[in-house]
């Protein structure tokens, strides 16, 4: 199997969202969860994207994965690796956005790299190097109380400085506007200046496009799904890879089975979702304070399940509002109460699989990566679009019976959106 375009995901949802871009875009798309097994028969493809969960780890630990995730693409004749981040740029002033792409760029041996967290289809767009959300900047966004990674400045290359060793440029939009040459020679000079990355403006589809016409020729870049579009649309025009329509071929037989719903973003549109979830099926809001206790809050949800599940599908949510969250991480710490919960919720995941469940939507990329890896999911089909970001995802090569499942990025969807993706899951 060799590979056209390649990239590396910070974490599982946002693998998904990226594949679903590229699929959409005309690339045949798989998601790995890691570096596949020698032995996974995987199909012929134009791009792979390698799922890590490396967005809240150690910077050490990130550049180690995302290093060997990198030499497997490469190795597997990837022209392009593309290191997908949160297009709100989840990340702290320890990393991981600026150690993965200095190390990518250095193994490369890339100029100056390109990052655009623009996805301008949710809302997401760069200008003068500030990320707006929605049109609110970054730090007046709904991010500000992102349990994990708060964001407090919405200028991306002050935040990408702290979280870097080389200094960070600016492409901006006025040389975006003006068209791929022009923005190689803005990073022609950025790299006889020194400077290791530069923050890419982008507003809308037309920016992403002349950005991946660059990126195309370069080795390494980092973006979010906007940059993902780019460079498809880059690979189609340039007749590298012939248009593909629709998804892949059998994501979508029937898997039968049970459905459910396991929750553990607290973003607002997720509770927003939840909340509307409420008039429709059953919604089980957990104790997050007596799940960090101990496994009755488990038993006790798989109780509750098991006595409605026969008659459609269930919700189980940790989700809670931004106040909750925070008056539980004063008590037990930031990391100590997100990792308790993510156990707790990946727990309750595989035991509803172990009951029968096959279609699984879950919320939360942190939450979806502790379901991912507890069920040993070897990789994903994509599917069709649920909504923006989010496809549905058949699983391929794993020890149970297939499963549908939806991985939804705590920030995207609309409010309808559990009933819908259910729907599109049957
Ligand atoms: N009630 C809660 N209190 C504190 N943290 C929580 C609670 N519920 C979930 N969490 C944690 O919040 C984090 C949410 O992150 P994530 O799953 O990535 O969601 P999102 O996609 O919205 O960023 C996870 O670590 C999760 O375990
Ligand atoms: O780019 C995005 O916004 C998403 O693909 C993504 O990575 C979101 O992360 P989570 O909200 O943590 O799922």
């Amino acid at each position: 199997m060799a590979i056209l375009l390649g990239s590396i995901a910070d974490d599982y949802t946002g693998a998904s969202d990226l594949a679903n871009t590229l699929t959409k875009s005309g690339l045949r798309t798989i998601q790995t969860v890691g570096i596949p097994d020698a032995a996974l028969d995987l199909p012929d493809v134009d791009a792979v994207v390698v799922a890590l969960k490396i967005r809240s780890v150690t910077a050490a630990d990130a550049v180690s994965a995302a290093s060997q995730a990198y030499r497997w693409l490469e190795g597997h004749g990837a022209k392009h690796v593309m290191y997908k981040i949160c297009s709100t740029f989840d990340s702290t002033d320890a990393g991981n956005i600026g150690p993965v792409t200095e190390a990518l760029r250095n193994i490369a041996e890339s100029g100056t790299v390109f990052v655009t967290p623009a996805f301008p289809e949710t809302g997401r767009t760069v200008y003068f190097g500030h990320l707006f959300v929605n049109g609110q900047p970054l730090n007046e966004s709904p991010l500000k109380d992102h349990p994990l990674n708060p964001m407090h400045d919405a200028n991306l290359v002050r935040v990408m400085a702290r979280q870097s060793q080389g200094t960070v440029g600016l492409v901006d939009l006025t040389t975006v506007a003006a068209g791929p040459a022009a923005v190689k020679a803005r990073l022609d000079d950025l790299r006889v200046q020194g400077f290791t990355t530069a923050i890419a403006d982008a507003i809308v589809e037309r920016d992403l496009e002349t950005l991946g016409d660059v990126a195309v020729e370069m080795g390494i870049s980092t973006g979010a799904s906007g940059l993902g579009l780019g460079l498809a649309r880059a690979l189609v025009k340039s007749g590298q890879v012939p248009l593909q329509t629709g998804t892949t071929d059998g994501a979508m037989r029937p898997v039968g089975g049970l459905a459910a719903i396991v929750a553990g973003s607290c973003s607002r549109a997720t509770l927003e979702q939840l909340e509307v979830a409420e008039r429709s099926m059953p919604v089980l809001r957990l104790d997050s304070e007596k799940l960090i206790a101990g496994s009755d809050e488990i038993a006790a949800a798989l109780s509750w399940a098991g006595e409605r599940i026969s008659a459609g599908p269930v919700a189980i949510a940790a989700s809670a509002s931004p106040e909750t969250v925070s008056w539980l991480q004063s008590r037990y710490g930031r990391e100590a109460s997100g990792h308790a919960i993510e156990t707790a919720t990946s727990t309750i995941a595989a035991e509803l699989v172990a009951r029968g469940v096959r279609r699984l939507v879950v919320a939360g990329g942190e939450t979806s990566g502790a379901v991912v890896d507890r069920l040993a999911i070897p990789a994903f089909l994509i599917g069709p679009e649920i909504a923006p970001g989010v496809p549905v995802l058949r699983t391929v090569g794993n020890a149970q019976e297939d499963m549908l499942m939806a991985l939804k990025s705590g920030n995207f969807g609309g409010k309808d959106f559990f009933a819908t993706a259910l729907t599109m899951m049957r």
